[in-house]
């Protein structure tokens, strides 16, 4: 019998960069939720790892030890057959690997009862957050978690279907020193939340844009939006609207002016 895990969409609300470490990897001040779509994963015994990917978004996306997926499964020490089904973009900004090594690790916990006696790090500076999979602030780089409650966020996931290397967009970071975030309100009302939002940032996101132009056309699509921005490295952006009926409709929209974006409407939390 496969046990299966979910692996939700990871979305950067806010992406600060603070500074940098000796080691290059920039010290972060951000603000996760995760969404209620993403890639579904499933685990059995086998008597070696085996990975297959299927699902919309199987394409180009690696079925062997170049998968985040199976990585997770060797450093847990267990011969799994993974199923991986791929509903979100990748190299898209929101957490689509590490979601995936995270999910599989909790569905191997399950299949074996052993759970992660290594440093999720090793599998990348989103493994924490995304282990932890709910919303957070993350700070270091990625290693230091408080958890938070957010109250649901109807949205939009917009991506142009141009891929974002993380690596080339934090180099081409104006300024590696930058404020961390504000305060967050003790209020956590909508209204409140929204205007503390709004004077947060995504350091990342001039820098992606610079690399792909059409970063901001997203971002101008989502105009009618109470808040749009990047998320993570890019180049995929999320626009937050007052009800699910309202993100529906913009989701429709969008998809129906721009066919090769790939649009998701979902709520955040
Ligand atoms: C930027 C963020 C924000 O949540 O999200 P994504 O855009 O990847 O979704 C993450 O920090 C990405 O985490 P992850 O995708 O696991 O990154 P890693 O594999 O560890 O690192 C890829 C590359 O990004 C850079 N990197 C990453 C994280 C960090 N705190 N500082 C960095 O400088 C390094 O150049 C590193 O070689
Ligand atoms: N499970 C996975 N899903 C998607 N891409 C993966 C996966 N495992 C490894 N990769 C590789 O990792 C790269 C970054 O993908 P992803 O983790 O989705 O990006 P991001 O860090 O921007 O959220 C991709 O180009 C892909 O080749």
């Amino acid at each position: 019998m496969p046990t299966e895990a979910f692996a939700p969409a990871k979305v950067n609300l806010a992406l600060h960069v603070t500074g940098r470490r000796d080691d290059g990897y920039h010290l972060l001040d951000s603000l996760v939720a995760f969404a209620d779509i993403g890639d579904r994963i499933a685990v059995a015994h086998a008597p070696e790892t085996r990975l297959t990917v299927t699902g919309p978004r199987a394409g180009g996306v690696p079925a062997d030890a170049r998968n985040l997926c199976w990585r997770a499964a060797e450093l847990h020490g267990t011969h799994a057959h993974i199923t991986l089904e791929k509903h979100l973009p990748a190299a898209a900004g929101i957490g689509g690997g590490s979601s995936d090594a995270a999910a599989t690790l909790r569905a191997l916990e399950a299949l074996t009862g052993r759970g992660t006696d290594f440093d999720p790090l090793v599998l990348g500076a989103d493994l924490p957050v995304c282990l932890y999979a709910r919303a957070a602030r993350m700070q270091g780089i990625g290693e230091a978690l408080t958890p938070l409650d957010l109250p649901p966020l109807p949205a939009v996931l917009v991506n142009p279907g141009v891929e974002v290397p993380t690596g080339p967009v934090f180099a081409a970071l104006p300024s590696r020193e930058n404020p961390p975030m504000t305060d967050m309100p003790v209020a956590r009302d909508r209204q409140t939340f929204l205007g503390w939002l709004a004077a947060q940032r995504n350091d990342l996101q001039a820098p992606a844009i610079g690399l792909q132009p059409v970063i901001a056309q997203v971002i101008d699509a989502l105009r009618d939006a109470d808040l749009a921005r990047m998320s993570g490295s890019g180049a995929t952006c999320f626009g937050l609207y007052p009800v699910q009926g309202a993100a529906e409709r913009a989701a429709g929209r969008i998809a129906a002016r721009h066919p090769g974006w790939w649009t998701a409407a979902c709520t955040l939390g």
